[in-house]
C-alpha cells in the first residue's frame, strides 16, 4: 500500500491533520470488530482511493535529534518507506530555522515532497504574508489549509492522490488492517535475547520508535520491519544488557516472564545450544503453553555447537522430547552474535502469528471428523457430534459430544492432531479445546 508520511516541527498541527485526513473515511474500518485504531497510522480511504498515512509522532521534535546518528538512521528508515511526506508548516506564523532545517533534510534525502501551510483559515492574511516565504523552502506551491476547519483538506487529497498515481502506485487495493504482532523474547540468564532483540533491530529496514511516554527506558518498543509492526514487550531488561552492570535476581523472577509472555502474541523462546534444554527452559516453555500464546523456538548460539552441520536431526530430536507440549513450534538454529538465521526468526514470527489469528471454517472441521472418525475408535460411549472454532488468540474449538466425562487427555490430542492434519497445521500456535454436552 502507498505510504504517506507527515512531518513537521511542533504544533503546526500534524495530529490534528492525521486525525482530519483519517477520519474522512470510517466506513471501511469503523465496523469492522477488534480493529484497534492506531493513533500514529491509519489507512485513508478517498472516493474508493486508498493510502496508508504515518504521522511521525514527534520524531523530529527536536532538531537536534536530527544530528544524532541514531536519530537519523530512524527518520532516514521512515523517509524511505514513505512514498510521499508531506511537510506542514506553520501558515500563520511563517517559517522558522527548523522548518528549513528539515526542508534540507528532506531535499537531500530526495522524498517526494508536498509543502502544506496548515492554520491557513484566512486565507488572503496567509497569501499576503506567509505564502511568498515558503517558495524558499524549495518544494514550489505550497497547499494552503486548516486542519481544524476543515478547510482545502479536499484539494490537499486530490494532490496526494495524483502524486502517488504519477508514481504509478495502485490504489484501488483494499487495505489490510493488521494489528501489531506484539512479541516477547523469553528465556534463561545469558542465552542470549538482548543479543538477539539488537540483531532484529539491526536489520536493515527495522525501525524503532519507543512506545510514547516511555521515552527514558522504554518497556515496550515499537518496530517496523518491512512496512509491518511489531511490538516487543518489555524490552528494558534487554536493552539495559547493552551496558555492562550487574542484573539483579529480581529480572529473573516468574513474575516477570509471566509478565512478558501474558502481554505478547507470540513468544520467542531462546535456548541456549550449548547447553540443551534444561529443566528451567521446559518450565518457561510450559508456562507459554498454558497461557496459550504462539511460540517460536530458537536454538541460539549454534555457532559454538561443534560439528553443527551433521547436528540438525539430534536437536530437533530434543526438542521434539523436551519441549513435546509445544512440538508445533517453528525451530530455529541462530547465532544472535553473528546474524545467522535472524530473518527466520521473524518469519517464523509472522508464521506463528498468522496460525494464531486464523479462522478455519466449521465445514472443514465436520468433514474432517466425519472422515477420520469412520477409522478410529473412541472410547466407548463416546460420541463426538460436531465442532466449530468458536475464538482466535488461541485458535479455540468447540466440540459437542454425548459425555463430557470421557473427554480424557488421550481424546485432547487426538482432536488436536485431527485439526492440524486435516484442518490446518496452526504451525507456531496452541489449540484450545472446550467441550459441551449434547445428545
Ligand atoms: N488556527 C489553527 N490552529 C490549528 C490548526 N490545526 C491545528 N491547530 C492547533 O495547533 C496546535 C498544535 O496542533 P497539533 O495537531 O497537536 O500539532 P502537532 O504538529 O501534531 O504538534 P506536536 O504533536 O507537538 O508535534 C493545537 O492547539 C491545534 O488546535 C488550524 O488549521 N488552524
Ligand atoms: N557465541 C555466541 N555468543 C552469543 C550468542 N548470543 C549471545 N551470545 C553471548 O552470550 C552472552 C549473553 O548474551 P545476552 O544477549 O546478554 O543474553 P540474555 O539472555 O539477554 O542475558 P540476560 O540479560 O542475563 O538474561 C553475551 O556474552 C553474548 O555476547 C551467539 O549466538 N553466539
Amino acid at each position: 500500500m502507498a505510504t504517506v508520511l507527515i512531518v513537521g516541527k511542533p504544533n503546526v498541527g500534524k495530529s490534528t491533520l492525521f486525525n482530519k485526513l483519517v477520519r474522512k473515511k470510517k466506513a471501511i474500518v469503523e465496523d469492522e470488530e477488534g480493529v484497534t485504531r492506531d493513533p500514529v497510522q491509519d489507512i485513508v480511504e478517498w472516493y474508493g482511493k486508498t493510502f496508508k498515512l504515518v504521522d511521525t509522532c514527534g520524531v523530529f521534535d527536536n532538531p537536534q535529534d536530527i544530528i544524532s546518528q541514531k536519530m537519523k538512521e530512524i527518520t532516514l528508515n521512515m523517509i524511505r518507506e514513505a512514498d510521499l511526506v508531506l511537510f506542514v508548516v506553520d501558515g500563520k506564523r511563517g517559517i522558522t530555522k527548523e522548518d528549513e532545517s528539515l526542508a534540507d533534510f528532506l531535499r537531500k534525502s530526495n522524498v517526494d515532497t508536498i509543502l502544506v501551510a496548515n492554520k491557513a483559515e484566512n486565507l488572503r492574511e496567509f497569501e499576503r504574508e506567509v505564502k511568498p516565504e515558503l517558495y524558499s523552502l524549495g518544494f514550489g506551491e505550497p497547499i494552503p489549509v486548516s486542519a481544524e476547519h476543515n478547510i482545502n483538506l479536499d484539494t490537499l487529497l486530490e494532490t496526494i492522490i495524483k502524486k502517488l498515481e504519477e508514481k504509478g502506485l495502485d490504489l484501488e487495493s483494499k487495505p489490510e488492517i493488521t494489528d501489531a504482532i506484539k512479541v516477547a523474547i523469553v528465556g534463561r540468564p545469558n542465552v542470549g535475547k538482548s543479543t538477539l532483540f539488537n540483531a532484529i533491530l539491526n536489520k536493515e529496514r527495522a525501525l524503532v520508535s519507543p512506545i510514547p511516554g516511555t521515552t527514558r527506558d522504554p518497556v515496550d518498543e515499537e518496530v517496523f520491519i518491512d512496512g509491518k509492526k511489531y511490538v516487543f514487550v518489555d524490552t528494558a531488561g534487554l536493552r539495559r544488557r547493552s551496558r555492562v552492570e550487574p542484573r539483579t535476581v529480581e529480572k529473573y523472577s516468574n513474575y516477570r516472564v509471566v509478565d512478558s509472555i501474558e502481554k505478547a502474541d507470540v513468544v520467542v523462546i531462546v535456548l541456549d545450544a550449548t547447553q540443551g534444554i534444561t529443566r528451567q527452559d521446559q518450565r518457561i516453555a510450559g508456562l507459554v503453553e498454558r497461557r496459550g500464546r504462539a511460540s517460536v523456538v530458537v536454538f541460539n548460539k549454534w555457532d559454538l555447537v561443534e560439528h553443527r552441520e551433521k547436528r540438525y536431526d539430534e536437536f530437533t530430536k530434543l526438542f521434539r522430547e523436551k519441549l513435546y507440549f509445544i512440538d508445533y513450534s517453528p525451530l530455529i538454529f541462530t547465532s544472535a552474535d553473528k546474524g545467522w538465521n535472524v530473518d527466520r526468526v521473524i518469519d517464523a514470527i509472522n508464521l506463528a502469528y498468522a496460525s494464531y489469528t486464523t479462522k478455519v471454517p466449521s465445514s472443514a472441521i465436520n468433514s474432517a471428523l466425519q472422515k477420520v472418525l469412520a477409522f478410529t475408535n473412541l472410547p466407548r460411549g463416546l460420541k463426538i457430534f460436531f465442532g466449530l472454532q468458536v475464538d482466535i488468540k488461541p485458535p479455540t474449538f468447540l466440540f459437542f459430544v454425548n459425555s463430557i466425562e470421557k473427554i480424557k487427555n488421550p481424546q485432547k490430542v487426538f482432536l488436536r492432531k485431527l485439526i492440524r492434519d486435516y484442518v490446518f497445521p496452526f504451525e507456531g500456535s496452541p489449540i484450545f479445546l472446550k467441550f459441551k454436552r449434547s445428545r
